[in-house]
C-alpha cells in the first residue's frame, strides 16, 4: 500500500515513521520547503527523543521520501493521511482550513479511488465535511469513488515512538467496509484493542480522552490546594488513590497546569461544540477555570514568599517547554508565569536544555535574557522557579546553586525535587503541597 501523510509535524512525521516500521512505503508532504528538505537530509525539524535516528534510517532505506508536489503526492498514492494542525480559534473551536485546504487538494488531484484518513484532531462531524470538501474540489465529469476514516492519534510528544509504537488503542471510525479493510491490513502488526465504530463517535473519542486526562490534572490540582492548607502531601494522595486501578496513577501529578498544543485546545474545542449544541458541559469549564488558576496560584506565593513586591527582583526560571522532552512551547504555563512576573516588574533569567527563544522577540528583552547554563541562570537571583520536569533538572547540585543566588528561594511549579533535601541546605521550598 502507498501511503501519503499530509503535513509532517509531530503527528504527520511519527504516523510515517511508524508505517515504514511496517514494513510500507510513505511519502510525507508538506507545504513547507524548509522542513521537506530537511527530513529528506534525514534531520528532524524538531525536538523528539528518538525519532531522528528512524527518519535517517528509512530515508536512506527509501522506505520514505519527502516533498512539496501535492498533486503528485496524491496521484500517486492509495491511502492518505490528513495530520495538519487544528489550532484553536478565537472563539476556542477548531480551524479546519488547513484540513479543508487538504481535502479540496484531494478532490482535485486524485484519479482513482483513494482512503482519505483524518488523523488530526477534528470536531464532530469533520469525516462528513471531509467528504463535502473533497468532492467540492472533483472536477471530472465522472466523480471517483473515496472514503473517508477518522483514526484519531494518541500520541504524546516526548514519547511519541514510543506511544505510536504501542498504542493502548486503534480507533478506526468509518461506515465503508471497503476502507475497514484497508485499515486493519494497515495496523495488522499492532498488538492492541481496535475500536471500530462511525466516524462521529472516532471523532468524540479523541477529544473525550483528552478532556478527561485534562479533568484529571485539574481535579488533583485543585485538591492540592486544599492539601497545602491543611499540610498534606498531594503526591501521598496521588499515590493513595492512583493505586486503585479504577482511578489509575497517571495525569495524577499536580503542578502548574496542564499547557501543551492539545489539551489546551481541544478542551476548548469540544466546549465550543457543546455550546453550539446546547449541552453545556459544566466540569470541563470548571477544568479550563482550575488550570487558568494554577499559574496565579503559584505567582502569588512567590509574591508572599519574596516580600510582596517584585518589582526589580531578580528571577530565574528553568524550563521553556510545556513539558520534558519537547522543545514545544505551545500553551507552556512557563511562558504564561514569564509573562506574570515581567508585569510584575520582575527581571528574568530563563533557561531551556532545547528550546531557544527568538532573540528580539517577546518575552526576550531589557527584562528577560535567555542563559546557556543553569548556573549562569541561577546566579545573583533571589529565587527560582522550576517550570518544566526536564531530568537535569531533578539531578542538580542544590548546595551549589545555593552558593550563586543571592535569596534562597525555590518554587517548584512541578513537584519534582525533595523538599526536606534542599530545606536541609536552607532553602525556602513552596511546591503544590509537596509536604
Ligand atoms: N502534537 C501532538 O502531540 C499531537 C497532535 N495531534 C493532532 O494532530 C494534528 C497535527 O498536530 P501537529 O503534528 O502537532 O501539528 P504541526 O503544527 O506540528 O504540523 C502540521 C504540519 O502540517 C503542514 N501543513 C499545513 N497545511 C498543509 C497542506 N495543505 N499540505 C501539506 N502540509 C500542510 C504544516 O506546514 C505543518 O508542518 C493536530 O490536529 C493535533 O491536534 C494529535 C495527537 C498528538
Ligand atoms: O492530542 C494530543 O496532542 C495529545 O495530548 C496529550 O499529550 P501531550 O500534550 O503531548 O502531553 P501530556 O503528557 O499529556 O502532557 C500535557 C500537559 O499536562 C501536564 N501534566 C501531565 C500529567 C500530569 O499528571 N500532570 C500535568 O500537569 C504536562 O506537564 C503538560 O503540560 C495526550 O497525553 C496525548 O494522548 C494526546 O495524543
Amino acid at each position: 500500500m502507498r501511503i501519503l501523510i499530509v503535513g509532517t509535524g509531530y503527528v504527520g512525521t511519527t504516523t510515517g515513521l511508524i508505517f515504514c516500521e511496517m514494513g510500507h512505503q510513505v511519502t510525507g508532504l508538506d507545504l513547507d520547503e524548509r522542513k521537506i528538505t530537511a527530513l529528506q537530509d534525514g534531520i528532524l525539524h524538531f525536538y523528539e527523543p528518538g525519532l531522528e535516528e528512524l527518519l535517517l534510517k528509512h530515508v536512506q532505506a527509501g522506505n520514505i521520501t519527502f516533498t512539496d508536489n501535492t498533486k503528485k503526492a496524491i496521484k500517486e498514492n492509495d491511502v492518505i493521511f490528513i495530520c495538519v494542525g487544528t489550532p484553536k480559534q478565537e472563539d476556542g473551536s477548531a480551524d479546519l482550513s488547513y484540513v479543508k485546504n487538504v481535502a479540496q487538494s484531494i478532490g482535485k488531484y486524485m484519479k482513482e479511488y483513494k482512503v482519505i484518513v483524518t488523523k488530526s484532531t477534528v470536531p464532530v462531524g469533520t469525516a462528513e465535511l471531509v467528504a463535502e470538501w473533497v468532492k467540492s474540489g472533483q472536477k471530472e465529469k465522472e466523480p471517483i469513488s473515496f472514503d473517508v476514516v477518522s483514526n484519531p492519534e494518541f500520541l504524546r510528544e516526548g514519547s511519541a515512538l514510543y506511544d505510536a509504537l504501542h498504542p493502548d488503542r486503534i480507533v478506526i471510525g468509518t461506515t465503508s467496509e471497503k476502507a475497514k479493510v484497508t485499515m486493519r491490513k494497515l495496523y495488522q502488526g499492532f498488538q492492541c484493542p481496535i475500536v471500530e465504530t462511525n466516524p462521529k463517535a472516532s471523532e468524540m473519542i479523541k477529544y473525550a480522552a483528552n478532556s478527561f486526562l485534562a479533568m484529571k490534572i485539574s481535579f488533583i490540582n485543585e485538591l492540592a490546594r486544599l492539601c497545602d492548607q491543611l499540610g498534606i502531601n498531594v503526591n501521598d494522595v496521588s499515590k493513595g488513590i492512583g493505586l486503585d486501578h479504577r482511578i489509575g496513577h497517571h495525569f495524577l501529578k499536580a503542578g502548574m497546569g496542564y499547557g501543551g498544543s492539545c489539551f489546551p485546545k481541544d478542551v476548548y474545542a469540544l466546549l465550543q461544540t457543546a455550546k453550539m449544541n446546547g449541552i453545556p458541559l459544566t466540569i470541563l469549564e470548571k477544568v479550563v477555570h482550575v488550570n487558568a488558576e494554577q499559574t496565579l496560584y503559584l505567582m502569588n506565593k512567590i509574591k508572599q514568599g519574596l516580600g510582596g513586591d517584585l518589582a526589580g527582583k531578580t528571577i530565574s526560571v528553568l524550563g521553556l517547554s510545556f513539558k520534558a522532552d519537547t522543545d514545544d512551547t505551545r500553551e507552556s504555563p512557563s511562558l504564561v508565569l514569564i509573562d506574570n512576573l515581567l508585569k510584575a516588574q520582575a527581571n528574568l533569567k530563563v533557561h531551556d536544555p532545547v528550546v531557544k527563544l527568538i532573540e528580539g522577540t517577546y518575552p526576550l528583552g531589557p527584562h528577560c535574557q535567555q542563559l546557556q547554563s543553569v548556573a549562569e541562570t541561577v546566579s545573583d537571583t533571589d529565587a527560582v522557579i522550576l517550570c518544566t520536569d526536564w531530568d537535569e533538572y531533578k539531578q542538580l547540585d542544590w548546595m551549589a546553586i545555593k552558593l550563586l543566588m543571592k535569596q534562597p528561594y525555590i518554587y517548584d511549579g512541578r513537584n519534582m525535587i525533595n523538599k526536606a533535601a534542599v530545606e536541609a541546605l536552607g532553602f525556602h521550598y513552596t511546591g503544590f503541597a509537596n509536604h
